[in-house]
């Protein structure tokens, strides 16, 4: 008998907008993602981060996304939008980002990360990690990939991929790298932070299109 391993998850970032929150909620989406660093073209306050997360129903996520923020900002984030997630998407230490007494994900930057695995033992307190490409000094949600032949198979933590993920690239990645998830914001955009209900459908429809990798018992 064939153990399947459990479909990949989905996370979609950089969500703006209520009614796209629940489109995305609708189409089964496992989590999204608020961004709350003020640089980023995605950025929510605390007063529509509360409308967006109250508007999701039980089991989908919310992921505050920080790069760098100052702690204050963080907590206050966290009092006022009760994220079930933290994710850490600039250089934060590992104490830092357990200071807060939640669970998070820490990206990697893979533009100057060579070893993922040093790179996670590093974070020992991180519930996965999100393998990003950060290029050229940009705030993250670029839209660009990074080679994927560069990700682990095998971290023992999960592992979150994005960076230029769409509808046409994603299963071919997911079928390459296995990953837990995959975390998409630019590939689902008409505008930065305007999610586009054909592109989120789109995305879910490829994502759902690789069959989930077939695990012997012994394996598990
Ligand atoms: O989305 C943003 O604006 C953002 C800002 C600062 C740091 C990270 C950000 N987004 C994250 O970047 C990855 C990749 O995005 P994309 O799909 O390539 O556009 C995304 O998963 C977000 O978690």
């Amino acid at each position: 008998m064939q153990i399947m391993n459990s479909p990949t998850r989905i996370k979609f970032c950089g969500i703006t907008r209520t009614e796209d929150a629940r489109f995305a909620a609708g189409l089964g989406v496992d989590a999204i993602g608020l961004v709350f660093t003020r640089r980023s073209r995605r950025f929510v306050g605390i007063t529509q981060a509360r409308t967006i997360r109250r508007a999701l129903p039980l089991f989908v996520s919310t992921v505050a996304l920080f790069m760098d923020d100052e702690p204050g900002w963080i907590e206050e984030v966290i009092a006022e939008v009760q994220p079930d997630l933290l994710q850490f998407h600039g250089g934060e230490a590992a104490g830092f980002a357990a200071s807060f007494a939640r669970p998070y994900i820490k990206a990697v930057p893979m533009a100057s990360v060579t070893d993922v695995a040093t790179y996670a033992s590093q974070h020992p307190n991180a519930a996965g990690f999100l393998l990003d490409s950060h290029t050229g000094g940009a705030t993250g949600g670029t839209g660009e990939a990074f080679d994927w032949t560069r990700a682990p198979r095998q971290l023992g933590r999960p592992v979150v991929l994005a960076g230029g993920l769409d509808a046409q690239n994603v299963a071919q990645a997911i079928a390459l790298v296995r990953p837990y998830a995959v975390d998409v914001s630019s590939g689902i955009e008409t505008a930065p932070g305007i999610k586009s209900v054909a592109k989120m459908r789109a995305f879910v429809d490829a994502v759902r299109s690789v069959a989930p990798e077939p695990t012997h018992p012994a394996a598990r």
